[in-house]
């Protein structure tokens, strides 16, 4: 299966944004949004679920460290449709990683203590339209 977009050898300090702007595909199942150091070392897997892996228009978060998940931590809200062209805008800071959407925001703690994002990737049902650093 095609990898997604991946971005590596960032320099994302605290206080600063990483946006994606993109489409969600019109029969997506799922896609994600990954931020951290490399693959096996995550800060936040941002995945929102419309049908897969069990689970039905549901964001689930997660950490990955040294190869292993965490523990998924699964919103409440999933301010997402088929088709939507959106501007996912994610931040961090010490203690936690920010996701901001136009009409939600959500949060997932900084477990590994990250001082800086080198690692991005966004996969599945998602097409990526431009990647800003601010
Ligand atoms: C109840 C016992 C089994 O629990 C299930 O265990 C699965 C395997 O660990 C959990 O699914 C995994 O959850 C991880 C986050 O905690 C990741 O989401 C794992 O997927 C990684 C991944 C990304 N991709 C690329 C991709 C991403 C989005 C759409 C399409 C391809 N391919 N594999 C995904 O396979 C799944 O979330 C978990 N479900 C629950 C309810 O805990």
């Amino acid at each position: 299966m095609e990898k997604g977009l991946v971005v590596t050898q960032l320099d994302v300090e605290a206080g600063e944004c990483i946006k994606v702007k993109g489409k969600i595909q019109s029969d997506a199942k799922g896609f994600a949004v990954n931020v951290g150091k490399d693959s096996n070392t995550l800060m936040l897997h941002f995945n929102p679920r419309f049908d897969c892996h069990g689970d039905v228009n549901t964001i689930v978060c997660n950490s990955k460290e040294d190869g292993v998940w965490g523990e998924e931590d699964r919103k409440a809200e999933f301010p997402f449709q088929h088709g939507d062209k959106i501007e996912i805008c994610i931040s961090f800071d010490e203690t936690e990683a920010t996701v901001k959407l136009p009409e939600a925001e959500f949060k997932f703690p900084n477990r590994l203590g990250m001082e800086k994002i080198e690692y991005l990737a966004v996969e599945g049902d998602f097409k990526v339209k431009a990647i800003k650093f601010s």
